[in-house]
């Protein structure tokens, strides 16, 4: 019997517009219905096929502006598909922008309880987990204030932290780890081992190799908004690197 898939993508594409004040042509405006096409659009993913088993690590690699985030976000379901179809089986844990969905003028505190309770925790959970949440943050001074006067490593801290506290089956990360400084983000790296070690589903999009071999055995290579290769990290790393030397 084969693994049940947690994530089936089946010929998604989405598109985006280039310039929102982007003018429709004549032969827009009067051509045939079909010849039409809106102004300044474009795809950013296009035919993008692929399944995921559960407690898969997949490395997302790509260079900047090639759908890498737009497929997380598909994911998340933050994104609807314009062409075919994304099905998530299970809950996600996403950490797919340092904002993390967090609310600018509520304190920390609140922004944890909010967060949280979004992902179904009850009160009560939150409760219980709240201390360690803001132990591994180390922001237990900035309980109280507002989330928009944190810094920029303070909110990837406390993004990270509830985050990876939510018990959501498969949990995406996208780069905020960069902005983190040393200690923590080794502390992340170990909270990240610990969760795959549970069993949980990691989509990871990182530019640092060797963040991507330590922790991911599948790799998913986009390039002009395509899936250009599916297969073993270090062929996906491997085909990058001769695309694109030097990167
Ligand atoms: N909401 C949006 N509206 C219009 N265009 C968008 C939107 N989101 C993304 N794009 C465009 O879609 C393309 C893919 O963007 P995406 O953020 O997925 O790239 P990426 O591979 O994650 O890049 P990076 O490595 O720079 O983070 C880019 O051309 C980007 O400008």
């Amino acid at each position: 019997m084969s693994t049940p898939s947690v994530i089936t993508v089946n010929n998604a594409g989405i598109r985006f517009r280039r310039n929102h004040k982007g003018r429709r042509s004549l032969k827009d405006l009067f051509g045939s219905k079909t010849r039409r096409s809106k102004p300044n659009e474009f795809w950013a993913l296009r035919n993008v096929s692929f399944t995921v088993a559960p407690g898969e690590a997949i490395g997302v690699v790509g260079r900047n502006g090639q759908g890498k985030s737009t497929l997380l976000k598909l994911v998340a379901n933050v994104l609807i598909p314009d062409e075919g179809h994304v099905q998530v089986h299970a809950g996600v844990a996403p950490l797919i922008e340092i904002t993390g969905g967090f609310v600018d003028d509520l304190t920390v505190r609140d922004n944890v309880y909010l967060t949280a309770g979004l992902h179904g925790m009850t009160r009560e959970q939150v409760a219980a987990k709240f201390d360690d949440i803001i132990d591994f943050a180390e922001i237990e001074d900035f309980l109280d204030t507002p989330y928009k006067h944190l810094s920029s490593g303070m909110k990837v801290r406390l993004a990270f932290s509830v985050v990876t506290s939510l018990e959501e089956p498969v949990l995406l990360v996208d780069e905020v780890l960069a902005v983190g400084d040393k200690s923590f983000r080794n502390k992340c790296y170990r909270r990240i081992e610990e969760m795959l070690g549970e069993g949980r589903t990691l989509f990871f999009v990182s530019h640092n190799e060797g963040d991507l071999k330590r922790f991911c055995t599948r790799g998913l290579y986009l390039d002009k908004g395509t899936l250009k290769l599916d297969g073993p990290i270090m062929d996906v790393i491997n085909a990058y690197n001769e695309d694109y030397p030097g990167l």
